[in-house]
């Protein structure tokens, strides 16, 4: 079953074409990930399914549902879910009452309901120990990590993932992946834009590359990047 669909999605920046006729599907179940040059328009795309940003033209559906015209909040209810570049969490709430916020908030459910839930996502997120820490003295991988927990507490059919391993040592990139992968292995759709290419790569199943707006490949990870335009727009000519 395709989960996410978008049809001819366009959206411009006045003169800069920032999505330029995106046409991909995402079944149910899968992982898909998303590289290209730094302004490609990845992000943009992201806000473009979470309802961040409006589309000029083109149609997304989700879950069988035409959210073009959805706002934000709308989306999250319907279990689109995401993390952003630079987590900003509450900084003055501890790490379990950010969960909680998400939940009560991105699921319209009482907080009663959404506790022992928020619990076994801080379990799976690895964040168990800083549950009554506040927000703002975590060091950076706790912060990714509450950035994906917090995504995980509205309850995501498809989770977004953007950049999340930037900026992490090689140790802390990998138990990061192994947290992804469990994440992934509970069901939950993922797209993922990165650029630590081999963390990428050892989760999602294809590849989506994007280059000034437009998607110039999409396929199995080692297919793409063997592809000779691929690797000059991505890596740099003559590589
Ligand atoms: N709100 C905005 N108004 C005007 N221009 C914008 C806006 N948001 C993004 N842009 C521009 O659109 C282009 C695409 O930006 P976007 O953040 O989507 O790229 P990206 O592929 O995610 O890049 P990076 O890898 O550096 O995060 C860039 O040139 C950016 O400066």
């Amino acid at each position: 079953m395709t989960l996410l669909s978008l049809q001819n999605v366009s959206k411009s920046f006045g003169q800069l074409k920032v999505a330029d006729d995106v046409t991909f599907e995402v079944p149910a179940g899968q992982a898909l990930g998303i590289i290209g040059p730094n302004g490609a328009g990845k992000s943009t795309l992201f806000n473009l399914i979470t309802g961040n940003l409006r589309s000029d033209a083109g149609t997304i559906r989700f879950d069988r549902h035409d959210l073009t015209k959805a706002p934000a909040m709308q989306r999250c209810f319907a279990g689109v879910g995401r993390s952003f570049q630079v987590p900003q969490p509450f900084d003055n709430m501890t790490v379990f009452e950010n969960l909680l916020v998400a939940a009560t908030h991105g699921r319209k459910a009482p907080e009663r309901d959404v506790q022992a839930d928020c619990a076994r996502i801080l379990g799976q997120c690895g964040l168990l120990q800083a549950a009554n820490q506040p927000a703002g003295g975590l060091a950076l991988l706790q912060r990714k990590r509450l950035e994906m927990a917090r995504a995980l507490a509205t309850n995501p059919k498809l989770l977004l993932l953007d950049e999340i391993a930037g900026g992490l040592t090689e140790a802390e990139c990998l138990s990061l992946v192994d947290t992804i992968r469990s994440v992934h292995a509970r069901g939950v759709t993922i797209i993922w834009i990165e650029h630590v290419l081999h963390a990428l790569t050892s989760v999602v199943e294809r590849l989506l590359v994007l280059n000034f707006g437009k998607v110039i490949g999409l396929g199995a990870p080692d297919d793409i990047m063997n592809r000779a335009e691929v690797r000059e727009i991505y890596l740099g000519a003559g590589v």
